[in-house]
């Protein structure tokens, strides 16, 4: 994402920078399907070092930066958000959560109040960061003062559905993107 302001301003950059993505996506499903063998990247990607994992979170992820490149791209406040989300929000969460979360959610035994406070806290940092980044290239022009209102606002619902107990019916490299998104839409038009 952040090579984005990079591309020319042509109306296929879009698609030039969509290639990344969908080179990984069919990289995985090589591997996700076992066609070929990468021990490496299985274990690199995954938790338990089966293939077919490969086919979810991982997966699920490259499909959202392909698709946020393809239909918002750099000129939309709404893909960098989701992006920053699931990288910065959703990525801190596992990091922190895992090593300072023994205080659990009430409802979700399996999340923690640390690792929900550092969602959101990361996550509204890396959305204003590439925010103002993208701003700064010009790409995108904001009233930063609701701005902000609505960043923190977007942080704090993608934080909310990544701690609900639902992992077992959607992955939250599917549900934080798709709040996120939603909220974006409808803070920033
Ligand atoms: C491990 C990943 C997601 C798993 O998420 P979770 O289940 O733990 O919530 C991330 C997968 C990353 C992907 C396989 C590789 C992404 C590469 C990207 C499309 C472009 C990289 C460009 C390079 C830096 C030049
Ligand atoms: N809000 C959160 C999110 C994750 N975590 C911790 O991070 C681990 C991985 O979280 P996850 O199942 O959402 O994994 P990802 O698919 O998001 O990486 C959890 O099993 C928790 O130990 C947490 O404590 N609180």
């Amino acid at each position: 994402m952040s090579a984005w302001p990079f591309f020319s301003s042509s109306a296929e950059a879009r698609y030039f920078a969509a290639v990344v993505p969908l080179v990984n996506c069919i990289r995985l499903v090589i591997y996700g399907f076992s066609f070929f063998k990468d021990e490496g990247l299985i274990k690199s990607l995954t938790r338990e070092g089966k293939p077919e994992e490969l086919l979810r979170g991982p997966l699920y992820y490259v499909l959202v930066l392909m698709f946020c490149a393809l239909v918002f791209w750099r000129d939309s406040p709404v893909g960098i958000l989701v992006l920053a989300m699931m990288s910065g929000g959703d990525g801190f969460a596992d990091i922190v959560g895992r090593r300072f979360g023994s205080s659990k959610l009430p409802y979700n035994k399996h999340k923690s109040w640390m690792g929900s406070i550092s969602m959101f806290i990361f996550g509204f940092i890396s959305s204003i960061g590439m925010l103002y980044y993208f701003s700064a290239f010009g790409c995108i022009n904001l009233d930063w003062g609701n701005a902000v209102a609505m960043v923190a606002l977007v942080s704090l619902v993608a934080t909310l559905v990544e701690s609900l107990p639902i992992s077992d019916v959607v992955d939250d490299n599917i549900s934080v993107p798709l709040s996120t998104m939603l909220v974006a839409m409808l803070a920033f038009g």
